[in-house]
């Protein structure tokens, strides 16, 4: 497709639109009566399960997608990211958060140079600190441990921490490796964020964090000198150095600000700031939490959803299809929302993570040429955990609007609790 080619003047792209009116004569009723169509609309990886049958959707607006997709030239965007060429062209940078998480062996070029390398400098920099201050070798301006932590941050230098601090909080190993550390995170200006962080906080025995790409957000940076003036009252300005450490790009203004560069953990400008959780943005607040070992593993799974989405075929590609089924929804069916409803608690953070990752990404008023979109583009992201969701904004999705759901469940759960006689 040449670049100046909307989408929607594609023929893949009129197609669709036709078979709108076929979707709207059936009823999902009928469509779930199909057992032939529901079987071919599951597709499983890595444990996780993705049944797709409730889409209003039939085999054939797959097909249809799927050649949508390649009008799009979808797979060879894709073969261009891993590759390290400049996607993004607004800013005319490679686009490589899955070098984050790439093997130790792994080659991924971005300016001709491989990146891999830098990244495990960082992620073994993170390792030996993490452990040094968990095992007490590493000690504040009066001797004591750093038991606690403040990660200061906003946005993607916030919400994806968050997320996975969420979800490990009770996972069983995750547990054991914490026991007697707490992690918190300030991320808003208001300062009754600040107060709520620091209640109950020892300034001796506290680490803060200080997560900023650019290192200049305003919000971050005001929480950043609020957290070292409450260090360095308490226990003299030369105790910063101890307690205060960075994670950012921009290691000149965190030497400025008054931290120890060799105390900074560096990330690198082809990391968007919304996928950043990988980096060391994530790494080493929940290193300090959890220990290397565990974080290590949470790793592990994106590289491999990262290489599924990388070489399997679109009929089987899980992010594919998920993306896929999000433009049907919203450019062709005309549903603007998506519910994300995990049946779990311990994924309570995670809409919010998705909310910035998909709507500061997709919904954009123009095509990448910034040629006006003559259709609606990206979804209203929102969600909670169920059932709590079921006593609040279900009744509008059962008897109101239509809103696509996405429900999220676990077939063994962090914490089972089995209550005999029910
Ligand atoms: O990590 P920082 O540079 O402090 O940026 C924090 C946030 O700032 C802005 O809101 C950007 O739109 C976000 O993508 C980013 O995550």
């Amino acid at each position: 497709m040449a670049s100046s080619v909307l989408i929607s003047d594609t023929e893949p792209w009129k197609d669709l639109k036709a078979h709108v009116a076929d979707i709207n004569k059936t009823h999902l009723r009928d469509l779930m009566n199909d057992v032939k169509r529901s079987q071919l609309m599951t597709n499983e990886f890595d444990g996780i399960l993705l049944d797709y049958s409730r889409q209003r959707a039939t085999p054939e607006t797959l097909e249809k997608l799927f050649k949508l997709a390649e009008a799009a030239s979808l797979k060879e965007k894709i073969n261009r990211m891993f590759g390290g060429e400049h996607i993004n062209s607004t800013e005319n940078r490679s686009v490589l958060h899955v070098a984050l998480r790439a093997p130790r062996d792994a080659v991924i070029q971005s300016d001709g140079k491989n990146v891999v390398p830098d990244v495990w400098e960082v992620l073994d920099k993170i390792q030996k600190f993490s452990e040094s201050i968990r095992s007490g070798s590493w000690v504040g301006a009066t001797g004591k441990a750093l038991k606690d932590v403040i990660a200061v941050g906003i946005g993607g230098s916030f919400l994806g921490p968050l997320f996975v601090h969420t979800a490990l909080q009770t996972d069983p190993e995750a547990i054991e490796t914490a026991r007697g550390r707490q992690l918190h995170f300030l991320a808003n200006v208001d300062p009754i964020d600040v107060a709520r962080n620091i209640a109950g906080l020892n300034p001796e025995t506290t680490l803060v964090v200080v997560v900023s790409k650019t290192f200049t957000t305003a919000e971050t940076m005001l929480n950043a000198r609020t957290l070292r003036e409450w260090i360095s009252s308490s226990l003299g300005p030369d105790a910063v150095a101890k307690h205060m450490v960075a994670v950012s790009t921009n290691l000149t203004l965190v030497e400025k600000f008054g931290i120890d560069p060799n105390n900074a953990f560096a990330f690198w400008d082809w990391v968007g700031g919304r996928y950043s959780v990988c980096s060391a943005v994530g790494v080493l607040p929940l290193s300090l939490q959890y220990g290397f070992s565990v974080v290590e593993k949470f790793l592990k799974g994106a590289s491999s959803i990262d290489q599924h989405f990388c070489s399997t075929p679109f009929e089987k590609n899980i992010p594919v299809l998920l993306g896929l089924l999000s433009l049907w929804n919203v450019s062709f069916l005309g549903y603007p929302a998506r519910a994300i409803l995990p049946y779990s608690q311990a994924l309570e953070k995670f809409a919010p993570h998705i909310q910035q990752v998909s709507m500061e990404s997709n919904g954009k008023g123009v095509s990448i040429e910034g040629v006006i979109l003559p259709f609606e583009t990206g979804e209203i992201d929102f969600g909670e955990p169920g059932t709590n969701g079921q006593h609040s904004f279900y009744q509008l999705i059962h008897q109101g609007r239509v809103i696509p759901c996405d429900f999220i469940g676990v077939v063994k759960s962090q914490q089972p609790v089995y209550l005999k006689g029910t």
